[in-house]
């Protein structure tokens, strides 16, 4: 589509998206709820802009936003998703990232679940819509960085002492696996995992960047709790898979991330059906729509699901994102897709590409 059709588009969605009329009263179109609406081969995305208290009274108006969107000639597949007001920073709190804009969490409640696999093609699919982003993998415990960005040596220090993080695939990489070797990280516990991370937070020059993703260690405990109170994170996406043990762990995250008033993006469903390699045919393992259920119970967005292929996993382990070697592949625009609803709902919005029209 060429970008004169595409802000027609995107003034047919805002003119449809109007007269839909808000939870308390009075439309979209007359409130400045409509955050951002942009669209990208047929995809139509539109962000509306709610308290963390509104996001469920919302949900209605989300489903409503989808519906009248996908009506619309043209549009081949609609998104809406809720977006939160970022936190204020606390007072007196010094900016520990100057120059990084966004700071979002990739999270999961347990470990296992793709986290790291979702966080490092999320922040390339970022990355494929021309932002500056990095990528810092805080799992002290696991980090996978190294392996899924094929980082080799030891990172340089800049002016005044600070780390500068490597480069790989367009993006600014920094792991606590090329710091710290894997066995005495092992043995870390509590204080010393809380303060290895702020000193990481603190020492690694990133430059300029538009989001920073944090490949966050798993699960809901002090390490987590460090990372969140010291890099003033915009937002928050949880990876789950379909099992209902997944989910439940996804629901601690997802409260742990509202009792620090991190907005939460929203759930992806990791690994949520399997395509087979030699049959092609789709297979819902674990049954379908299940995270999806439980992200409207817990007034989250729902981003979407990635399958479960053996593609993603080779192209993992041989430090080859699958965004990064076929972007416009199946997978990778599955992950582009997902950034982008994900840049959406960062308030403020990330810089306007050519597709963007503010709210
Ligand atoms: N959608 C997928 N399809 C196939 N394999 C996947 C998929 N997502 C992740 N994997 C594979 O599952 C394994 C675990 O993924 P990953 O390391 O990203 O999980 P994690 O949640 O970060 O785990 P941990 O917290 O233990 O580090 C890896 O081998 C990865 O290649």
């Amino acid at each position: 589509m060429n970008a004169e059709t595409d802000t027609t588009l995107l003034a047919r969605a805002r003119a449809a998206l109007a007269p839909l009329p808000l939870p308390g009263g009075g439309t979209l179109g007359a409130s400045d709820r409509l955050a951002g609406l942009s669209s990208s081969a047929g995809l139509v995305t539109a962000a509306i802009r709610v308290t963390r208290d509104e996001a469920p009274a919302f949900a209605g108006l989300r489903a409503a936003a989808e519906t009248v969107l996908a009506a619309l000639p043209g549009v081949a597949r609609a998104q809406a998703v809720l977006t939160g007001e970022a936190p204020a920073p606390a007072p007196g709190r010094p900016a520990i990232l100057p120059g990084v804009r966004h700071v979002i969490a990739v999270a999961s409640g347990k470990g296992g679940v793709g986290k790291s696999t979702t966080a490092v093609n999320l922040a390339l699919g970022l990355r494929a819509q021309g932002l500056a982003v990095g990528l810092l993998d805080a799992d002290i415990h696991g980090p996978s960085a190294p392996t899924l960005l094929g980082l080799r040596g030891q990172p340089r220090l800049g002016p005044g002492r600070r780390l500068l993080p490597m480069e790989a695939f367009g993006l600014k990489a920094m792991s606590m696996g090329v710091l710290v070797d894997a066995e005495t990280a092992m043995i870390w516990r509590g204080p010393m995992v809380m303060s290895a991370i702020t000193q990481m937070l603190a020492e690694v020059d990133w430059g300029r960047l538009d989001v920073l993703v944090v490949d966050m260690p798993p699960g809901t405990g002090d390490a987590q709790l460090a990372i969140a109170q010291g890099a003033r994170l915009s937002g928050a996406v949880i990876v789950s898979t379909p099992q209902d043990l997944a989910l439940i762990d996804a629901r601690r995250g997802i409260a742990m991330f509202r009792k620090l008033d991190v907005p939460i993006l929203g759930l992806i469903e990791n690994m949520a059906q399997f395509l087979c390699p030699t049959c092609g045919s789709t297979h819902a393992i674990f049954g379908t729509g299940g995270a999806e259920a439980e992200a409207a119970r817990l007034g989250v967005p729902f981003l979407g699901p990635v399958p479960l292929t053996m593609e993603l996993r080779h192209a993992s382990d041989r430090g080859q994102p699958v965004t990064a070697l076929d972007p416009d592949g199946p997978l990778g625009q599955i992950y582009q897709a997902l950034a982008r609803s994900i840049a959406a709902a960062l308030v403020p919005p990330t810089p306007t590409t050519k597709e963007e029209i503010p709210g």
